[in-house]
């Protein structure tokens, strides 16, 4: 048992307030570092993601949005810091940018959306495989692709290959969907109807979403909460408390502004800053 003297009374209970937010967390990470050699992408992250939260990742090229992703994935170890994920790794759906698929590829959109299951503990009896049909094909439903589940992956348009991408991902129930700008290179009706699944998803299963996104507008109804990455700054918080003028003139270290127009973000005055200038590391979080 430990024991603290008064005066340390206040920190160690919010220490243990902060402990048990994280414990019910989907997402808890606690002073997180990621460095490649002396460039710092982030540093002193604590970042809480509840189930059901609808989280977007923003910043400019190279903040290290990705490597958010692949920390969380597992895939990339933390500098520093902790990572706690529900579930551990079998339990996150992961949706990857859109992006063009071999026309010649025969898969069909079913197998694609099979890889999504674990292939353990489905066994290879009638039982086990009459499942896993089973929950392909309510993921097909699910995300309006039964008409072409049966079709070569190759033939079908970048928006019906996508929704197969979203199927997969949510195949095997996570609790935490991890999606890396997977609206890029979709038209509007696509990017709509792909953010609306991913929506629904986690209204209707309490799945914690992280959204990497360079545009927060075709998911700012979404949103929960932004957090906003440049160059090893980086803020938490609601799209207002976030996307402002002030707080993007402190992040981007220049003169930003943030109009609204008919309901949606524009970020005036930082493009130059991720495409004239050189990444470079900030020396704080
Ligand atoms: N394994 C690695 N080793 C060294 N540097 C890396 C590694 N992975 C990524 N980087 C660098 O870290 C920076 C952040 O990369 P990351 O892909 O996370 O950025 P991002 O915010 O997702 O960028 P974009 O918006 O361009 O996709 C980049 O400059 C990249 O070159």
């Amino acid at each position: 048992m430990t024991v603290r003297g008064e005066a340390d009374r206040g920190e160690a209970d919010r220490g243990e307030a902060d402990l048990a937010a994280g414990a019910r967390a989907a997402v808890a990470l606690r002073g997180a570092r990621l460095a490649y050699g002396d460039r710092v992408l982030w540093d002193g992250l604590d970042l809480d993601v509840a189930p059901g939260e609808f989280v977007a990742v923003l910043g400019p090229n190279g903040s290290g949005k990705t490597s958010l992703i692949r920390v969380l994935l597992g895939l990339q170890p933390l500098s520093a810091g902790t990572v706690r994920v529900a579930g551990g790794n079998r339990r996150i759906g992961y949706v990857p940018q859109q992006r063009a698929v071999d026309t010649t590829l025969t898969l069909r959109g079913r197998d694609l959306v099979g890889f999504g299951l674990d292939g353990h503990g489905w066994g290879l009896g009638l039982r086990g495989r009459r499942e896993r049909r089973e929950k392909v094909d309510a993921a097909l439903a699910a995300v309006g692709a039964t008409r072409y589940g049966d079709d070569p992956v190759g033939l079908l348009s970048g928006g019906e290959q996508q929704r197969l991408r979203v199927a997969q991902a949510l195949v095997g129930d996570p609790e935490v969907l991890l999606c890396d700008e997977p609206l890029l290179s979709l038209d509007l009706a696509n990017q709509r109807v792909v953010s609306d699944l991913i929506d629904a998803r986690r209204r209707a299963a309490g799945t914690a979403v992280l959204f990497v996104t360079h545009e927060i507008n075709p998911v700012l109804p979404l949103v929960d909460r932004v957090l906003y990455l440049v160059e090893g700054r980086f803020r938490v918080g609601t799209p207002d408390e976030v996307m402002n003028s002030r707080v993007l003139t402190e992040l981007y270290r220049t003169n930003v502004e943030v109009v609204r127009v008919r309901g949606q973000v524009h970020v005036v005055g930082a493009q130059h800053v991720c495409e004239d200038e050189p990444h470079h590391v900030a020396d704080e979080g």
